[in-house]
Formats: C-alpha cells, sequence, structure tokens
C-alpha cells in the first residue's frame, strides 16, 4: 500500500479464529490460499487465533516473568548440552535477551519434571497454563502445515510429516534498555527448525526482513494474534518453495518483551530431503539430505550466526 511517498510493508493477517474450521471445506480452501500465498512471498504471517482466551494468555506471561524473576543459580539448575535448550543468559554479540528452552513442551510429565527444578514445590497453575496454551497453538501450527503440505501438493507425506516432528518451547525475556534508541534484543537470523509460533505479550519488537530487503515492524493487529515464521528445514524440506525469512528482535523504552515460542523442529536423526514432487526442472534440487541438529552444530561451532544452510549442504 501506498501511503504518500512512503511505500510501508505489512505482514499479511490470516484469520483462524473459525469454528470447524477444518470440517468447513469452502472456508479452509481460503485459509489453505492465504497461507500458501504468506509463506511464498513472506515465509511469516500474523495468525489470528481466539483458542487461547486472553486471561490465561495473561496468567501465563505473568508466570514466565515470575520464573525469569527466580535466582540465577535456580534457573541455571535447568542445563542442556543441545542449543536453545535449557537456560541462557545474555546472549552475547550484545544482544539482551534471557531465554528458557523445554524439549518436548507438549508432553505434560517432561514439563512437569521442568517446573519441579525451578520450584520444587510445583506450581500446578503455570503448568496448567502451559499445558493448555501448547495444546492450542500445536493444533494451530499443525492446520498450518496441513494447508502448506496440501497447497504443495505433497499431502501424501502428511502422516509422515506430522510424525517426524516434536516440540521445543522456549520462553524469550527482552528487558527494555531505558532509552527511546532501539538495542538489539536478538541479532537478524533465520530460524533453524521448520515452523515457529511466536505468542508475544503486549510489548512489540520483533521485525521481519521482506524480500526486497525492508524491515517489516511487527504490530499485531489483535491480542488474539500469534507470529507464524517459517524455518530453514521447511525451506528446504519444501525445495525452496516457501521463504525462511531474516528476522531480529529491536528492544527500546523501559518495558519489557515476553515471547513463547513454539518451535516444530524434527525428530532426533531424522534425514531431510525434499520429496521428488519438488524437484523439477524449474525447481532443481536446492540442498543434500542433511540431519538439522548436525547442521545446528554447524552453526554453533563456526564463528558468527549467519552461516547458512547454503554453506552447509547446498547443492
Ligand atoms: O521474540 C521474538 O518474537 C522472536 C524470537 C526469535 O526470533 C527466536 O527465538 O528465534
Ligand atoms: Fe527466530
Amino acid at each position: 500500500m501506498n501511503i504518500g511517498s512512503e511505500t510501508q510493508v505489512k505482514l499479511p493477517v490470516i484469520e483462524f479464529s473459525i469454528e470447524e474450521l477444518e470440517a468447513n471445506v469452502a472456508e479452509w480452501e481460503l485459509v489453505k490460499s492465504q497461507v500458501h500465498k504468506a509463506l511464498v512471498d513472506y515465509g511469516c504471517f500474523e495468525a489470528v487465533f481466539d483458542k487461547v482466551p486472553l486471561d490465561l494468555r495473561k496468567a501465563t506471561f505473568l508466570e514466565v516473568e515470575e520464573m525469569f524473576d527466580l535466582p540465577l543459580l535456580t534457573k541455571q539448575r535447568v542445563v542442556s548440552s543441545r542449543p536453545y535448550h535449557g537456560y541462557g543468559g545474555y546472549g552475547g554479540h550484545g544482544q539482551i535477551f534471557e531465554s528458557m528452552g523445554i524439549e518436548d513442551v507438549d508432553v505434560h510429565h517432561k514439563v512437569e519434571t521442568l517446573i519441579k527444578v525451578l520450584w520444587p514445590q510445583g506450581k500446578p497453575s503455570f503448568s496448567k497454563n502451559l499445558q493448555f496454551l501448547v495444546e492450542q497453538v500445536s493444533r494451530l501450527d499443525q492446520i498450518i502445515r496441513k494447508m502448506m503440505l496440501e497447497s504443495l501438493g505433497v499431502e501424501k507425506y502428511l502422516e509422515e510429516h506430522m510424525k517426524s516432528t516434536n516440540y521445543l518451547g522456549r520462553f524469550i525475556k527482552y528487558e527494555g534498555p531505558q532509552t527511546t534508541e532501539a538495542k538489539v534484543g536478538i541479532l537478524d537470523h533465520t530460524d533453524k527448525n521448520i515452523l515457529t509460533t511466536l505468542c508475544q505479550n503486549q510489548i512489540d519488537g520483533l521485525e521481519v526482513q521482506a524480500k526486497s530487503g525492508e524491515w517489516i515492524k511487527c504490530k499485531l493487529s489483535t491480542s488474539n494474534s500469534f507470529v507464524v515464521v517459517t524455518g530453514d528445514t521447511l525451506y528446504a524440506w519444501t525445495n525452496g518453495r516457501v521463504h525462511a525469512p531474516v528476522h531480529r528482535v529491536m528492544i527500546s523504552g523501559n518495558e519489557t518483551r515476553f515471547t513463547i515460542g513454539l518451535f516444530t523442529v524434527p525428530k532426533a536423526g531424522l534425514i531431510i530431503k525434499a520429496p521428488n514432487e519438488l524437484v523439477t526442472e524449474d525447481h532443481p534440487l536446492l540442498f543434500k539430505p542433511f540431519v538439522q541438529s548436525e547442521f545446528m552444530n554447524f552453526v554453533r561451532s563456526s564463528e558468527g550466526i549467519n552461516n547458512t544452510l547454503k554453506d552447509y549442504c547446498g547443492v
């Protein structure tokens, strides 16, 4: 849309708050075409999804805040050798975030175990709220992935694809730098997983780079909104049909941004290989088959965070 001489790109907004979406063929097809276009053009969109009541969302964020307010030594009890899992303090490279990752966040007893590490006496309301939120957001993630496979004509792989993934949950805190000048929360990066669904408190800060190079500041249009981002693994699996956008978080002012991210990741050891149907003369194979966790190790062991899948296994 042209506003005077300035062009302002906005992320597509897609409405998922539709009763019985999966049973309503006309609505399903309509939303599916919007999802397809958004993933191809931006690799990202705002999803409006009203299945998480606002008071539950608010309560969960207060509990996430309480978690980050625990003593450092308590948070550091949550350890993992895997990147993005467990507790991580300030991110390096000047990034001002603190994060906590939970593997298999959709598996209740695993979440309970983590909660007991943080609060030995338990935290029933947090585990209940988190379970509900993850159930709903993972439904949204599955709807989106189903639409995407159907729209690419590869729905015959749907069951295999759905069975091949796990969910990593990640809480992130960005403390406002107390200045009007924006500071880097998280540096420019692409997600390395399949699909990411982000739920934020009211404080904006996410920016997504359009294919034109322009940065889009995500100003969510409803309190029921989530941001959906495609990762490198989906880009590879679809042989480049969907875009995986570079994005970052910029933070200013004195309010704290909290994000709850649901990251769909391939199961350990799974080989990612584009289906034959998506490799054609017009779309030659982009990447050799690879294991995502090994790609993550490559990214982690090399300098900087901008090493790409192309460097790792590009054809
Ligand atoms: O906080 C956000 O909205 C973005 C987080 C992010 O990009 C990530 O964790 O990969
Ligand atoms: Fe990201």
